[in-house]
């Protein structure tokens, strides 16, 4: 994929996001993107889910080119492709209710279900992302960073997709509460076979997380490895630079993924 942005600076150069751009994704398995700020991470992923046209290339999913679906078929695919955003609060409606907020991607797909269901569907998202029912009649800015980021994967998972961007879920949380919410999309993957496309410019994170790992650079994959691999043997000499920044990045960034592996039995330690 190829993507051109105009420059937001006044007679600055095109910025050229995305440059060539090629990857799978299996069924259930997690790709991790990682790169530094502005090499185009967050583009791919909206690329990835059409919320942004490129300039050329196509997205397949089981085959078919979203590309060339009319508008209503693109939104019923949908259901199936979502995204958890990087700032919770920012990616909600501070004025609607969180019950209004999860409930939104059923009325849009499934509104046959009818307004029952939908609450009792809405209840059991809630509680299955481990927030209370009484959440569902409070405001986005009533909840906490960690419970806002909750209310963004339940309305992303209530219609049960099977590919899901995570475009640096857990970044803007704090430390402690940054474990729990990878503990739960973990569990959550298990749970329902979902895909996970997940942008990171954090190794730790990644590191545990990842089946696989494509590293950007200034709008390039310049290397793509299963996760144990690329921390073992990493070949190009961009990712040697990310990964020796990782050892001298803040020690309590580990503690919080130690403490998210203790949580969960779903990943393994690495050997070293
Ligand atoms: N709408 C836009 N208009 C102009 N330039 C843009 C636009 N969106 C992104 N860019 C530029 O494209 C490049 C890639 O941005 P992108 O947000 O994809 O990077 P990123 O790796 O996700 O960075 P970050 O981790 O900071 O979010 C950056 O130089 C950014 O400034």
């Amino acid at each position: 994929m190829v993507k051109t942005f105009a420059s937001r600076v006044r007679g600055g150069d095109p910025v050229r996001a995305l440059r060539g751009v090629s990857l799978a994704i299996e069924e259930g398995e997690t790709l991790a993107v990682i790169g530094e700020s502005g090499s185009g991470k967050s583009t791919l992923g909206r690329a990835v889910l059409r919320l942004l046209e490129v300039d050329e290339g196509a997205v397949r999913f089981d085959g078919t080119d979203i590309g060339s679906l009319s508008p209503e078929a693109m939104r019923a695919k949908r259901s199936e492709m979502q995204i958890v955003f990087q700032e919770p609060y920012e990616s909600l409606n501070p004025r609607l209710s969180i019950g209004a907020i999860v409930a939104e991607p059923l009325e849009i797909h499934q509104p046959q279900l009818g307004t029952q269901e939908i609450r009792k569907q809405v209840l059991a998202t809630l509680d299955r992302v481990g927030l209370p029912g009484d959440a569902a009649r409070r405001l986005p800015g009533e909840l906490s960073g960690g419970q806002q980021q909750r209310v963004g994967i339940a309305r992303a998972i209530i219609s049960r997709p099977r590919f899901m961007v995570l475009d640096e879920p857990t970044s803007s949380l704090d430390l402690s509460i940054r474990a729990q919410i990878l503990s739960l999309l973990a569990e959550l993957q298990e749970d329902y076979k979902m895909a996970y496309l997940f942008v990171s410019h954090d190794m730790h994170t990644v590191e545990w997380v990842s089946d696989r790992i494509a590293v950007m650079y200034l709008g390039e994959i310049v290397e793509t490895a299963p996760t144990r691999a690329l921390f073992d043997t990493p070949e190009h000499p961009y990712t040697r630079t990310l990964l020796s920044a990782r050892l001298s990045a803040d020690p309590r960034e580990r503690h919080a993924y130690q403490a998210f592996v203790g949580d969960t039995s779903v990943v393994t330690p690495p050997s070293a």
